[in-house]
């Protein structure tokens, strides 16, 4: 590659990318382009945040609960007002299922958009300086525009994600988005204010050596999940486990590996959200050329019944979603892509 084609990809600003894209599209209307960049605005406003989540008025609890039953830190509360706020201005979003909101967020009913959210994800990371991320899917509603939303337009099958995306906010952030057409990353140049692109067309490795499940609950897992684990100590594979589900899957998706958050007797769908976790990271990963399963079938085939439902999580490099599921004497699952 010459120095000249060089610069007309890596580097390219997303806005450009973005451009570039759509131009693909004859029957584009540029509301989805619009939205991907009200979702990058409200990116960069929370990496601000972040970086200076050590300081007193940003770290530590907000001294509420959310629907999940779990402590809402601080920067979980400032994300989803900001990302709210990002697409609310933005006018593209008809409704909003947040991590942090009990209810449906209704905007603007004359918008074809439903954005599903975490606003951050790995909040047990925030005040540790451990990576952290927001994780997002978009969906077009499926009743007519400007009529009230309905529970049809947001509880919707993972395949029939239009975009689905993340925001890392690691020693770089980079925002990772798919619409279908493959799966690209952005970094984030602070000096520019821009996300520039770095990882074109990315490709989860077929096999791994990594393995990412809080052994912690080992204890209630499955015999199956049991039985995988200790085949991936007998190949010595190496446990990761960072405790921010974008950051072990970001690192899986690069060099190979599984992240399993499996059904346990406390928990048994798991803990992970099917509507702004697992689907999201289903659609990045199969278009990576991985999967991602909820131990017996594809997670984008699930149909949702809950704004906030769990599901056990299986996702990663192909192989290796295949092998954990031959200890469970489940069939392998051949991939969609
Ligand atoms: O502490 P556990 O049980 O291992 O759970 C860790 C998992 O929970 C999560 O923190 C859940 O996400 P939120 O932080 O958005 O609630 C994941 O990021 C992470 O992988
Ligand atoms: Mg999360
Ligand atoms: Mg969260």
């Amino acid at each position: 590659m010459d120095k000249h084609t060089l610069g007309s990809t890596i580097g390219t600003t997303l806005d450009r990318f973005i451009n570039d894209k759509q131009g693909e599209f004859p029957f584009a209307t540029g509301e989805l382009s619009q939205l991907l960049r009200d979702i990058a605005l409200a990116g960069k406003i929370i990496n601000r945040e972040v970086n200076k989540s050590g300081l007193l008025d940003i770290a530590g609890a907000y001294g509420a609960t959310n629907v999940q039953g779990e402590e809402q830190q601080k920067l979980d509360v400032i994300a989803d007002i900001r990302f709210t706020r990002a697409l609310k201005n933005g006018g593209e979003v008809c409704a909003i299922i947040s991590e942090e909101e009990d209810d449906l967020i209704r905007l603007n009913s004359n918008s074809r958009y439903v954005v599903a959210m975490d606003p951050l994800d790995g909040s047990s990371n925030i005040d540790v300086n451990v990576s952290i991320g927001t994780i997002f899917s978009i969906y077009r509603r499926v009743t007519p525009i400007g009529t009230p939303v309905q529970m049809e337009d947001v509880l919707q099958k993972g395949d029939k994600q239009v975009a689905a995306g993340y925001i890392l906010y690691g020693s770089s952030t980079m925002l990772v988005y798919t619409t279908g057409h493959g799966v690209n990353g952005f970094t984030f140049e602070p000096t520019l204010g821009e996300f520039l692109l770095s990882h074109q067309n990315m490709k989860c490795p077929k096999d791994g050596k990594m393995y990412s499940i809080n052994e912690g609950s080992y204890n209630s897992f499955e015999p199956e999940v049991k039985a995988y684990i200790e085949y991936c100590k007998e190949q010595q594979y190496s446990a990761r486990y960072i405790g921010s589900l974008v950051a072990d899957f970001h690192r899986n998706l690069l060099k190979g590996g599984i992240y399993i958050y499996p059904s346990t007797e406390k928990a048994p769908d798991g803990k992970l959200r099917l509507m702004y976790e697992c689907n999201c990271l289903a659609f990045i990963i199969e278009q990576a050329g991985g999967m991602a399963t909820d131990g017996q079938r594809r997670v984008m085939e699930i149909e949702p019944t809950e704004l906030h439902q769990r599901v056990p999580l299986f996702i990663g490099s192909p192989d290796m979603v295949n092998k954990a599921h031959a200890f469970r004497g489940e069939a392998s699952i051949v991939q969609k892509n």
